[in-house]
């Protein structure tokens, strides 16, 4: 996951390939809870790891559940109905589908059992509604406590109190569906007679209630359903664990893939693994929109392939009721469209993590994009004249998803912008791996994707600094000296002359290179403390000087130029590898300086060293680096000098990021 401020896009202009979903967040959530509600053992397979079922998980241990993680299995060891503790407070962060289950659950079970158990939530969550479900709890008897503004989380649910359970149960289903749900999912805990649900006004987004009702039967509820507007818990009715479950891969999020298809899957399709014709979730049915609009989809029962159909994308006004959630990502496609988009009947919106028609509308029209808004829908026209952005994702992981699907400009106009997502890592809510999900299958020209430029003398803190820019970008990293050090350790291993260019050049291609968790293998060892001895380094520039080692390692070197950006360090990533980087930084430090924070670093992971060898060792290095004839060590004309002798880490890092900020158009 991006842990950053903000996160990048460059301009992006194709796609392909394969896709596994993240487990679905409502199944993941409304299984956690049946499987707690459950006697026994269930094993939940391909659960969601994100924020939401993470808090979920947090409750139900504080209530007593045995949870056992293994990987995406979670093993639930359930209540049987029985409350263990009596007394809870828990924290739900902006989990809705943790949130209104747990109060109805909770309250019922507090009603019968007694006890007394505290909900909250992140500020957003104490200002999403939940009356309605509150109503209709304290209707039955449920006593509840409004711990802020009356209608809103925190609650306090307490018992024991008398439920009268004979009359209808009535619940307005015109805000959220959650309501309802909760309902359905808690009231089977006290079905000793036929319990019948009765809902007030038009039930909005149906096929959540549909994926309710298909689990409630997984876990031995058959509810009956009249229409939709009542619904009757047999008596007698009580859960029985199905022992082992799978959650399907995330409908909504395969949203962003399906669109992303439409829009630059123009030679080969992006096949959506996890979701396809069989799914129990509604936003399945988001394929229909899309394909409304132009995308070519084929379904298989779990899977999906979607490529570029009609082109541009066709403008279409659609009632989004049925896919409230992947609704969104239409509003973003729409900007490639070839007439308005108009997506009614989206009231649900406003009450999201968000008001997500407000958020849309704002970081559209950021884009250049002309959008009009009502109480309940959005319309959004196609965008020509695009301008560079800063998304703000309002702590929506939908909002920032859909705005991925913006950097794709470049298709439809020759003045391309990047995007840039501000908080990225809000996406933890449903897919924590989105954006690396995503840069997996989408192709960029190599000119495009940003590429800053570290180069210097020996221990100037080239590597240091390229690591920290690159941990605050999100960039990738190419650290050029390691490869020239593994070069020279292989020559010298295999005995070979190393004055002789063009033998140690021949030995490059067959070195077995892997590069994992910041580490550098040659084979199966992990060779990464060995390359950073001393003795490497000077090895290292032996071979550096000779042509044809350097033009052996040259492919190697381009090919870390990835996205979502690169910070290059070495001698010649400025002058030599990358001569139209976006930001050059020619880093040095006195001979002194430099040779006593070597000196420093060995003693701290305890090799012992001299300091004036040590000088003498860089200093050597350095003389044979820069008169070398083959990409000698000097700036590059239009590199930035930055001497760091008085410098921290962190100083160096503000100025070159400072230098990267001032060339970015946001
Ligand atoms: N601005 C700084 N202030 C203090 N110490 C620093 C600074 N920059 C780097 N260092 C320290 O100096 C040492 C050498 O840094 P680093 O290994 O990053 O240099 P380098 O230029 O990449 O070296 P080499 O050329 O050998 O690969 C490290 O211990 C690092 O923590
Ligand atoms: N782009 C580069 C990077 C390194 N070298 C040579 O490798 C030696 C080791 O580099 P470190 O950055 O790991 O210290 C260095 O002294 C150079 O001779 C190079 O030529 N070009």
């Amino acid at each position: 996951m991006f842990k950053i401020p903000f996160l990048d896009l460059p301009p992006l202009r194709g796609a392909a390939g394969t896709v596994r979903l993240p487990g679905s967040k409502s199944i993941s959530n409304r299984v956690l809870l049946l499987a707690a509600l459950s006697e026994g053992r269930t094993v939940v397979r391909d659960l969601l790891a994100s924020d939401d079922t993470a808090v979920m998980l947090d409750a139900l241990r504080a209530l007593g559940c045995g949870v056992a993680k293994d990987g995406d299995t979670v093993t639930i060891v359930g209540l049987g109905g029985k409350l263990l503790a009596k007394q809870a407070h828990l924290f739900l962060g902006n989990a809705g589908t943790a949130m209104r289950p747990l109060t109805a659950a909770l309250a019922v079970m507090a009603a019968t059992q007694g006890g007394s158990f505290e909900v909250s939530g992140v500020a957003r969550m104490h200002e999403r509604p939940i009356g309605d479900l509150v109503d209709a709890l304290r209707g039955l008897g449920c006593a509840i406590d409004d711990l802020g503004n009356s209608g809103y989380p925190p609650l306090r649910l307490r018992g024991p109190s008398p439920l009268a359970l004979d009359a209808p149960v009535k619940v307005r289903g015109d805000v959220s569906s959650q309501f309802l749900t909760a309902l359905l999912l808690a009231l089977p805990l006290v079905a000793e007679k036929d319990i019948r649900i009765e809902v007030i006004g038009e039930l909005i987004s149906k096929p959540y209630i549909e994926i309710t009702l298909a689990l409630l039967a997984r876990f031995g509820i058959a509810v009956r359903r009249e229409g939709w507007e009542a619904f009757v818990i047999p008596a007698g009715s009580r859960y029985v664990s199905p022992g082992e479950i799978f959650v399907e891969g995330d409908a909504s999020s395969a949203s962003y893939f399906v669109g992303l298809g439409a829009i630059a899957a123009a030679d080969a399709p992006i096949r959506i693994e996890g979701v396809g014709s069989a799914s129990l979730q509604g936003d399945v049915r988001f394929i229909e929109a899309a394909a409304a609009m132009g995308a070519d989809v084929k379904a298989g029962p779990n899977w999906l392939e979607v490529r570029r159909g009609a082109w541009p994308l066709r403008g279409i006004t659609l009632d989004c009721n049925h896919i409230p959630d992947a609704a969104m990502t239409l509003s973003v496609m729409a900007l490639y469209a070839d007439g308005p988009t108009t997506l009614t009947n989206i009231a649900s919106w406003r009450v999201k993590e968000t008001d997500r028609i407000a958020a849309m509308a704002t970081e559209l029209r950021k884009l250049g994009a002309t959008v009009e808004e009502g109480p309940d829908w959005i319309s959004v026209e196609p965008l020509k004249n695009w301008k560079a952005a800063s998304i703000h994702t309002y702590d929506d992981h939908r909002v920032a998803m859909c705005f991925s699907l913006a950097a794709f400009n470049a298709l439809v106009t020759e003045r391309t912008v990047p995007v840039r997502v501000l908080e990225p890592h809000c996406v933890a809510k449903t897919f924590p791996d989105y954006f690396e999900t995503l840069f997996d299958v989408v192709t960029a020209r190599a000119e495009d994707i940003p590429v800053i430029t570290i180069d210097g003398p020996t221990a100037s803190g080239k590597g240091t600094l390229a690591d920290e820019t690159a941990k605050a970008l999100g960039f990738a990293v190419l650290d050029s000296g390691a490869l020239y050090r593994v070069t020279g350790l292989a020559a010298r291993r295999a005995g070979l002359n190393l004055d002789d260019g063009h033998a140690v050049a021949a030995i490059v291609p067959t070195l077995k290179l892997g590069f994992r968790d910041g580490h550098v293998f040659l084979g199966e060892e992990d060779v990464s403390a060995r390359l950073r001895a001393e003795a490497t380094g000077l090895l290292a520039s032996q071979v550096a000087v000779h042509p044809p080692v350097r033009q052996a390692l040259h492919d190697l070197q381009l090919s870390f130029r990835r996205l979502p950006g690169l910070v290059a360090d070495g001698r010649d990533m400025g002058t030599a590898l990358f001569p139209g980087a976006d930001l050059k930084v020619f880093l040095t430090a006195s001979a002194a300086t430099r040779a006593e924070r070597r000196h420093k670093q060995l003693i701290s992971k305890g090799i012992s060293a001299n300091i004036t060898s040590l000088r003498e060792d860089l200093e050597a290095r350095d003389e044979r680096d820069k008169n070398r004839s083959a990409s000698p060590l000097e700036p590059a004309q239009d590199a930035l000098l930055l001497d760091n002798s008085d410098l921290s880490i962190e100083e160096s890092v503000t100025q070159v990021l400072d230098w990267w900020q001032q060339r970015r158009p946001f």
